[in-house]
C-alpha cells in the first residue's frame, strides 16, 4: 500500500498541453502547464472565466484524457492513458461542483452512499455506517434521511462534501463549490472542507471566482489564456 508523506507529489503536470477539436477546428486551451501538488496541500486556482481552469481540473480527476505532456497522479501517468486506467484513477479522487448533483430522488445518506458504489468490497452494511458517520462529521447526522429539497443549500453542499470525502480520497477536486451560496453558507462550506481535508490527510485542488475564500488555500495559482502565470504561496495564509 502506497503511503504519502507531505513532500511527496500526489499531483505532478510537466508540459502538459491541450487542445479541444479537431482539424481546422483543432484549439489549444491549455500551454505548458507546469505545477506539482504535495500531499495535504491546499491549492486554489483562479483567473478568468475560459482560462482553462476546469478543463485543468478535469485532466487531473481523470475525467477526459490528457494528449500531450505529462500528467501524474499518484505516481501513476495519466497522459495518453487507457479508459480503463482512468477509470481506476477516478476512484482516488473526490469532486465537488458547483451544483452538488445530489439525486433529488435519494436522501442524503443514500446520496452519501453512492459515493462508495465505486468500492465494490465494501459491504451493504459497512457503507451505511460510514455514510452516517461522514455525515455527522458534516454536521448533519440529524437530517440522514432528508431529501435534497427538504436541505438549505449549504446543506446540500455539506451532503456533497460528505459523499466525496466518504470513500477517504487522497485527491479532493472542486469546482466553483460556493457559487450557488450566499455569502456566510460558501465560508462554511469552504472551512468545513479545509478541517476535514487536514484531519483526512487529503489534497485539494479548486478552482473559484470567489474572492473571499482564498485565505483558506496554502497555495493559489491564477490561469489566464491557458497559461499558468502565477504559482506562489498564499500571501493570506497564515
Ligand atoms: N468540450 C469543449 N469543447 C471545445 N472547447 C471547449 C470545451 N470545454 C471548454 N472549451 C474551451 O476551452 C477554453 C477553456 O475553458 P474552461 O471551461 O476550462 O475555462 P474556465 O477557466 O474553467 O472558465 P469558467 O471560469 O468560465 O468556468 C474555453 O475557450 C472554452 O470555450
Amino acid at each position: 500500500m502506497q503511503t504519502l508523506n507531505s513532500l511527496e507529489p500526489v499531483i505532478d503536470v510537466q508540459n502538459l498541453d491541450h487542445y479541444f477539436g479537431y482539424g481546422q477546428l483543432k484549439k489549444q486551451v491549455l500551454f505548458n502547464i507546469n505545477i506539482t501538488i504535495n500531499a495535504g496541500e491546499i491549492v486554489i486556482m483562479t483567473g478568468p472565466s475560459g482560462s482553462g481552469k476546469t478543463t485543468l481540473l478535469t485532466l487531473v480527476g481523470g475525467l477526459r484524457s490528457a494528449q500531450s505532456g505529462s500528467l501524474q497522479i499518484l505516481g501513476k501517468e495519466l497522459c495518453n492513458a487507457s479508459a480503463k486506467q482512468l477509470t481506476q484513477a477516478r476512484r482516488n479522487h473526490g469532486y465537488i461542483f458547483q451544483a452538488h448533483n445530489l439525486h433529488g430522488s435519494l436522501t442524503a445518506i443514500q446520496n452519501v452512499r453512492m459515493g462508495l458504489e465505486v468500492h465494490p468490497k465494501i459491504s451493504p452494511q459497512e457503507m451505511l455506517m460510514r455514510s452516517q458517520k461522514m455525515l455527522e462529521e458534516v454536521g448533519l447526522g440529524e437530517r440522514l434521511n432528508y431529501y435534497p429539497d427538504n436541505l438549505s443549500g449549504g446543506q446540500k453542499q455539506r451532503v456533497a462534501i460528505a459523499r466525496a470525502l466518504v470513500s477517504n480520497p487522497k485527491i479532493i477536486l472542486a469546482d466553483e463549490p460556493t457559487a450557488a451560496l450566499d455569502k456566510q453558507s460558501g465560508r462554511d462550506v469552504v472551512e468545513l472542507m479545509q478541517k476535514l481535508a487536514k484531519e483526512h490527510g487529503c489534497t485539494i485542488l479548486l478552482v473559484t471566482h470567489d474572492n473571499r475564500i482564498l485565505d483558506i488555500a496554502d497555495r493559489i495559482v491564477y490561469m489566464e489564456d491557458g497559461h499558468l502565470i502565477r504559482d506562489g504561496v498564499s500571501v493570506m495564509s497564515s
